[in-house]
């Protein structure tokens, strides 16, 4: 028997804080109509008895709208067409993400054709653990069932918890012109805004992303998802802004190495094509370990305290990797002249291990 989380609504204000226990058979099993389709072990908490708390992601929306493929390619290394095999989802599956004390919390994946709001499922205490809401939309397919599925959705959990981020994801829009991305995210943005409106709700805030599983957008919207998760936020991106003013760098990254979400940057704006950079970095870095850095038996990790690369580009720019702590990496973009004063970088380095072990 597992056991679940509970909030104790009797603690009221620091609701984040007030969890028990008690065993799931009540609520979960609701749902249980078949094998869950995710790995027992890797899924589910890892510590169900930890007094750690962590936020809450759901992943929600219709059938086969993508929920899945999400988690698997972004959290499971899982190559984006191995998805097209993937079982349909039949029970809720929850998923410990805690790669770092920045990158900690669960994902909870809806199966699509769940009615939770079947008087049996006690939907109230789901809502009021969360701290996003990622609502999928598949953009290749007819969404007007999709649109009021989530106008149903985000009204019920605003009610519940206001505080929820609500992170709407038009995916699938690899099969999309650039046009016809816009025009889909301006007609998806405007008709879920005027749901809410007409329902008086106009203070709900949606955010949209376009995502695809078969590039870096869902990656990307991920990191956004997760960032507004992050108390830290703040306090990371003024080091870097920091960093980056007293260097010469001009971008700078905090990257989660194992899923690929950055956790902060500075202030200045983030470009799609610097980001996949980034990830083809950090690729490049664990493979080249992965081939020539473990030796025969060895049971070491590709990632260490000597991870750190530097690739020239062919525009005078220079990327540079340095290991942070055992689960990030700072990855930072200079100029060729710039690239000398390299001690700035080693400098820098010992402030974010500073921050880091201020924030633990
Ligand atoms: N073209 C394209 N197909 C995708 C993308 N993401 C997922 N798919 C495909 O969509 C189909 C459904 O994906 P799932 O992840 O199983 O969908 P789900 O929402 O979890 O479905 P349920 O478990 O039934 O709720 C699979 O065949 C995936 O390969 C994407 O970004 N682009």
């Amino acid at each position: 028997m597992t056991s679940e989380r509970k909030y104790n609504e009797a603690d009221g204000e620091n609701e984040a804080l007030s969890f028990d226990y008690y065993d799931d058979d009540d609520v979960f099993d609701t749902f249980t109509d078949g094998d869950c389709g995710c790995d027992e072990g890797v899924l589910g908490f890892s510590d169900p008895f930890s007094s750690e708390v962590k936020p809450r992601i759901l992943l929600m929306g219709l059938r086969r709208s993508g929920k899945s493929s999400i988690q698997k390619v972004v959290f499971h290394k899982m190559s984006p067409n191995e998805t097209l095999f993937l079982e349909s989802t039949n029970k809720i599956c929850r998923e410990d993400v805690s790669n770092s004390s920045f990158v900690s919390f669960q994902i909870w994946d809806f199966p699509g054709q769940i009615d939770f709001f079947d008087p049996t499922f006690d939907y109230e205490m789901i809502f009021r653990g969360t701290g996003a809401l990622i609502f999928v939309i598949d953009s290749q397919d007819d969404y007007v069932e999709a649109l009021s599925r989530l106008h149903l959705t985000v009204t019920r959990a605003y009610k519940v918890n206001p505080d929820i981020n609500f992170e709407v994801f038009i995916h699938k829009v690899d099969g999309l012109s650039d046009d016809h991305k816009i025009e889909k995210q301006r007609d998806i943005h405007k008709r879920a805004n005027d749901d809410l409106a007409d329902a008086g709700l106009e203070r709900i805030h949606l955010s949209f992303y376009l995502t695809s599983i078969y590039d870096h957008s869902i990656f990307e919207a991920f990191s956004k998802v997760v960032q507004k998760l992050i108390p830290q936020l703040p306090t990371l991106e003024n080091l870097l802004n920091i960093f980056i003013s007293n260097s010469g760098i001009e971008k700078a990254f905090l990257f989660d190495v194992v899923s690929k979400i950055y956790i902060a940057t500075d202030s200045s704006p983030v470009d799609m094509q610097t980001y996949e950079l980034c990830c083809d970095m950090i690729d490049v870095v664990i493979d080249i370990s992965c081939i020539y850095g473990l030796t025969g038996d060895e049971a070491g990790t590709p990632y260490d305290k000597e991870s750190m690369a530097i690739i020239h580009l062919n525009n005078t720019t220079v990327m540079y990797l340095k290991e942070v702590t055992k689960f990030l990496a700072l990855v930072c973009f200079l100029r060729e002249e710039s690239f000398e004063r390299k001690g700035l970088v080693v400098t820098c380095r010992c402030i974010f291990s500073l921050g880091y072990r201020v924030s633990v």
